[in-house]
């Protein structure tokens, strides 16, 4: 697998090497929110709202359906007056019980963890919403305990649909009055999602595409990276995961303040020096920062300070920064960006950004 910049500006390449078209699906994010709302809507998910509020929301999934989960949180805000956790594991925790609210989110609707997360759930006597494939096993749980259920029209992979699964779960919060979120919200949302999926469009060339730059910015480094607020680090975490993902490629994150408690000390090892004599730069980790409107006063220092140890290191930065009034906006914009980005990273380098073939194996393994 070689790293070749060409095939960024490449048409022919960029259709023939993404027979799954996840390029497609990036850019279908917009139709994709719509879609989200409309579907929740047609579901009455407000009924979540029928007992009251919740003591506490656990949002179960995994992988590219969890992130729901960490977007709702994060957009609920640090103010949010009940605690909202996502759950990525088997079980569910001792403490949550029937004055809760469970949401489990699956793209496929089969993933065993959140199966067994949602049945403990509906034993437990917990509210149950649930949001995933129609026809799937989630539904017949939720079916079955007569919780309410969004059945979202997924093409492809989770990771490909998030705001398909990732919308009811911000209609509800809406019910439960924790956000302000209203059909306008989402139409500004998908506005801002076309306006991306424009930018970063395959005929749109490297230099002004703000997709494949940060893509060329990524490629032969090793990217740590960091959320400057906690939107912005839920954003950074599913880049992470996209690059891992989409193209097979390793990356750390971090939010700040706490990456400046252990992350930064990485600028002063052995991947950050830089050996002139080396054929490369001899340099490989990357800081890709991911900055949000809304920072606390102190994580702005830490943030600019940080950037100009890394700036006096040589070590290589990227900024991204958020724009949009409602935390959702910003959220989405930066998303987009990541997932065009780890797209075009994996055309780069000739892989197949679909498939997740390791993913595959090891479930496989587990099966037998
Ligand atoms: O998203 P569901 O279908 O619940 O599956 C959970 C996760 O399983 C993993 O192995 C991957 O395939 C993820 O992309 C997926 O999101």
């Amino acid at each position: 697998m070689t790293w070749e910049p060409g095939r960024l500006d490449d048409q022919r390449h960029l259709s023939e090497a993404d027979p799954g078209g996840m390029l497609l699906a990036v850019a279908a994010s917009a139709a994709h929110v719509r879609t989200g709302y409309r579907t929740a809507v047609e579901s009455r998910v407000e009924r979540v709202a029928d007992q009251g509020r919740p003591r506490a929301i656990a949002v179960a999934g995994m992988g590219g359906s969890a992130i729901a989960g960490d977007i709702l949180a994060a957009v609920a805000g640090n103010g949010a007056p009940l605690p909202i956790v996502t759950l990525r594991s088997y079980q569910l925790p001792g403490w949550i019980g029937a004055t809760d609210l469970v949401i489990a989110v699956s793209g496929s609707g089969d993933a065993e963890e959140t199966l067994s997360v949602a049945t403990q759930a509906v034993r437990r006597g917990c509210t149950l919403l649930a949001v995933g494939a129609p026809g799937s096993q989630l539904e017949a749980i939720a079916t079955q305990a007569s919780a309410v259920y969004v059945p979202v029209p997924l093409g492809g992979q989770s990771r490909a649909n998030i705001w398909l699964l990732t919308t009811p779960l911000i209609v509800a919060a809406a019910a439960l009055r924790l956000l302000p979120a209203d059909a306008d919200l989402f139409e500004r949302v998908a506005k801002s999602l076309e306006d991306i999926a424009h930018r970063c469009r395959p005929s749109s060339e490297s230099f002004i595409n703000p997709g494949k730059s940060l893509a060329l910015d990524v490629a032969g480094t090793v990217p740590m990276i960091w959320g400057s607020s906690p939107v912005a680090a839920v954003a950074a975490y599913r880049l992470a995961c996209q690059l891992n993902t989409n193209a097979k490629y390793p990356a750390g994150y971090g939010e700040l303040p706490e990456a400046a408690h252990n992350q930064v000390a990485v600028f002063d090892g052995p991947m950050a020096e830089r050996d002139i004599f080396a054929d490369s730069a001899g340099q490989t980790i990357r800081l890709v920062m991911l900055r949000d409107v809304e920072e606390h006063p102190q994580v702005t220092r830490r943030r600019e300070a940080a950037l100009r140890m890394a700036r006096e290191r040589d070590v290589p930065v990227s900024e991204l920064m958020a724009e949009g009034t409602h935390p959702l906006e910003r959220m989405a914009m930066l998303i987009a960006l990541g997932d065009y980005a780890s797209t075009y990273l994996a055309l780069g380098y000739g892989i197949d950004p679909t498939p997740v073939s390791a993913i595959t194996e090891l479930k496989a393994r587990i099966s037998q």
